[in-house]
């Protein structure tokens, strides 16, 4: 039986869950308005959204990573496309998200065949109370820390559950997400901050409030504007320390080709996964890293 094992956002991927395209929107009375930019675009068909996911899925399987895929739960769950924020794993343990948003709430009943694969002894899966709300998209770990934002998503209660369970073995750091037009334009944290191969980071400085010292010590910046930002630039996939996943777009042309000067960059078309609110991070839920 395997056991969940994420100690970083670069070694080797082995094992993750991402999105699904089915029944996206099936029944529009049950579509919850969510995000900025969900709000500014027009909806992406289920066909196209389905291509991407399968390209992604593609490229993942190409280079000897297991791929899940969550099973379709009802109508009344809209978007099953970003399975980062439903659940997130530190070290070897699953913690199960409490969503903000009610249409994303059942979404994690898609993935708990998958979960029922680990082995889940000795408390490996967490059930925050009710009152602590964490999304995976404002979880990063890495090179012995965690990075958790401080968000619409993420409040403070879910700081203190994270530093009450894993501050013994990993430094824990708060960084506020920057929402001061309270529009959910910078929804995660991994929408202004990620770390890209064995020793970037994308950062977009003015979505963060505060930037904690540690950052700049591991990472070496590549900071992005604020269209990139739009664009998601920073959500991008580390699948080893040399190997990264981006999206293909001409608005992300320069930051492309910055990382191409240190990482082997696999380009894939996302665009319409982007067009909902999440990109490549959101819509990966990693498992296993070597
Ligand atoms: N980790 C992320 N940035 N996730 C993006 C989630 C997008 C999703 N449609 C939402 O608004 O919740």
């Amino acid at each position: 039986m395997q056991t969940f094992h994420i100690y970083s956002e670069s070694t080797e991927l082995q094992s993750v869950v991402i999105g699904t395209s089915r029944q996206f929107r099936a029944d529009q009375s049950y579509v919850e308005y969510i995000n900025k930019k969900q709000i500014d675009t027009k909806p992406p068909t289920e066909e196209v959204l389905h291509s991407e996911l399968q390209g992604f899925r593609d490229v993942l399987i190409s280079r000897g990573i297991e791929v899940f895929i969550p099973t379709a739960i009802g109508s009344f769950v809209p978007d099953q496309l970003t399975p980062r924020d439903i659940g997130f794993i530190i070290g070897d343990k699953l913690v199960i998200s409490n969503m903000s948003c009610s249409s994303r709430r059942y979404e994690v009943f898609g993935i708990l065949e998958t979960i029922k694969l680990f082995d889940l002894s000795d408390k490996k899966v967490l059930i925050p109370d009710a009152d602590v709300w964490i999304e995976g998209g404002d979880v990063i770990v890495d090179k012995n820390c965690i990075y958790l934002g401080q968000s619409n998503r993420t409040n403070k209660n879910g700081l203190d559950f994270i530093r009450r369970h894993f501050s013994r073995d990993f430094d824990v750091f708060p960084i506020t997400v920057n929402d001061h037009a309270n529009e959910s334009r910078f929804l995660h944290l991994d929408c202004v901050f990620n770390p890209v191969g064995s020793s970037h980071a994308l950062f977009f400085r003015d979505g963060v409030i505060d930037i904690p010292d540690r950052v700049l010590k591991n990472y070496e910046i590549i900071e992005i504007d604020e269209y990139e930002q739009a664009e998601l630039a920073t959500n991008i996939l580390t699948i080893s320390s040399e190997t990264v996943i981006v999206r293909k777009s001409e608005k992300l042309n320069r930051v492309n080709t910055l990382l191409k000067a240190h990482y082997d960059v696999i380009e894939i078309d996302f665009s319409s996964v982007v067009a909902t609110g999440g990109s490549l991070r959101c819509a990966s839920l990693p498992l296993i890293r070597k």
